[in-house]
């Protein structure tokens, strides 16, 4: 991540890139279960199981609070998106309405990614 897979020519738009596509997934139809971090009290086990929760509305405080001279903000942001992903498929079954909300979402960040900044 780091490096990215071809050297991006122009980094000064990343940093608005993530923001459009972070508002591509909050408007997403199955970003509902994503868009806020998961009450630990309403959902039993969700502390014990996940170690490191994360939802859209904690990445856009990240997002707002980096800086652009921070290179390592790009690689947080696909980091962080990638984990309310692994979090879903880790606690959710595939066939559940969570779990195919988890699938669609990443389907759909892995191809506006690509398209977007690779
Ligand atoms: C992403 C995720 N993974 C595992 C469990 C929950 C969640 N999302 C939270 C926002 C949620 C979604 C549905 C819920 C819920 C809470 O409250 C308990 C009652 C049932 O309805």
């Amino acid at each position: 991540c780091a490096k990215k897979a071809k050297p991006h020519k122009d980094d000064k738009k990343d940093l608005a890139t993530c923001r459009v596509l972070l508002a591509e997934l909050e408007t997403h139809q199955d970003a509902w279960p994503f868009l806020k971090p998961v009450d630990l009290k309403a959902v039993p086990g969700y502390r014990k199981v996940i170690k490191k929760p994360m939802d859209f509305s904690t990445i856009r405080e990240k997002l707002n609070n980096s800086q652009q001279n921070n290179e390592l903000f790009l690689c947080t942001f696909i980091i962080d998106v990638n984990l309310v992903f692994d979090n879903c498929e880790r606690f959710n079954e595939d066939d559940s309405e969570i779990g195919r909300a988890g699938h669609n979402m990443r389907r759909f960040f892995d191809k506006r990614w690509t398209e977007l900044l690779q």
